[in-house]
């Protein structure tokens, strides 16, 4: 999989029970437009969107539950019990917080990654992290690859972003990753996505200027307001 999304775009497809395009079968038509525009691999959330995917487009798919807890603020696959999920999904690659927030039922992340290393061979993993130590840590634990998914959504990364000095942040995790590095978050425009592939990420990722509409309305809102 990684070979086949290398320099390649992902197209994430979600939208969460409070969003309009919230159905399985609107995200399988989504990353179905994805293929005939050309992506290379499909980001999704949830058991039920993944199946729908897989059945309309032959692409990799990387899973991800997000599920909120009372006791951590991690939300992105928290848990074994999101990876023993996921892996009746048929999902290609699973995307796991792997900030050093405290996670739910006192796991913790190196235990969390064994357990789906041991458990399922044969899915790839993906360490979605926020900051330069949270990549460092992420090389020595078992990940696949690696992905700034969560820069700026924590207290630690609150001040940072994505795109600020050209991508300054993704080039010191860059210079730290000892795993392909994936460039997810904020990518908005097909310009951005093009800088970041020529500052040597493997692939990147677009969710929301692709497949979130209302997100996509609002910009031309303000723009014109
Ligand atoms: C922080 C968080 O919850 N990120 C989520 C992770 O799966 C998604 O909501 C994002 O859409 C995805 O990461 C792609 O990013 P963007 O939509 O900005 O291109």
């Amino acid at each position: 999989m990684l070979n086949k999304i290398k320099n390649k775009l992902i197209v994430s497809c979600q939208a969460l029970d409070h969003e309009p395009l919230h159905s399985d079968f609107i995200m399988s038509k989504m990353a179905l437009a994805a293929l005939q525009g050309g992506a290379a691999g499909i980001r999704a959330n949830s058991v039920i969107d993944i199946k729908a995917i897989k059945k309309e487009v032959d692409l990799p798919v990387i899973g991800i539950i997000k599920r909120d807890y009372p006791d951590s603020k991690v939300f992105i696959t928290a848990t074994t019990k999101e990876i023993d999920e996921l892996a009746t999904s048929n999902c290609d690659m699973i995307a796991l917080d792997a900030t050093s927030r405290v996670r739910p039922n006192g796991q913790s992340l190196a235990e969390i990654v064994q357990y789906a290393k041991k458990t399922y061979p044969q899915i790839l993993l993906m360490a979605d992290v926020a900051t330069v130590e949270d990549v460092r840590v992420a090389n020595q634990l078992g990940f696949d690859c690696i992905s700034s998914t969560l820069i700026g959504y924590t207290e630690e990364s609150k001040n940072d972003s994505v795109a600020a000095d050209d991508f300054a942040i993704l080039r010191k995790m860059l210079a730290e990753s000892q795993l392909p590095l994936i460039a997810e978050g904020n990518i908005d425009t097909p310009e951005k996505a093009k800088r970041v592939l020529s500052l040597g990420v493997h692939s990147v990722v677009v969710g929301g200027a692709i497949t979130r509409p209302q997100l996509i309305t609002e910009k031309f809102v303000n723009a014109i307001e």
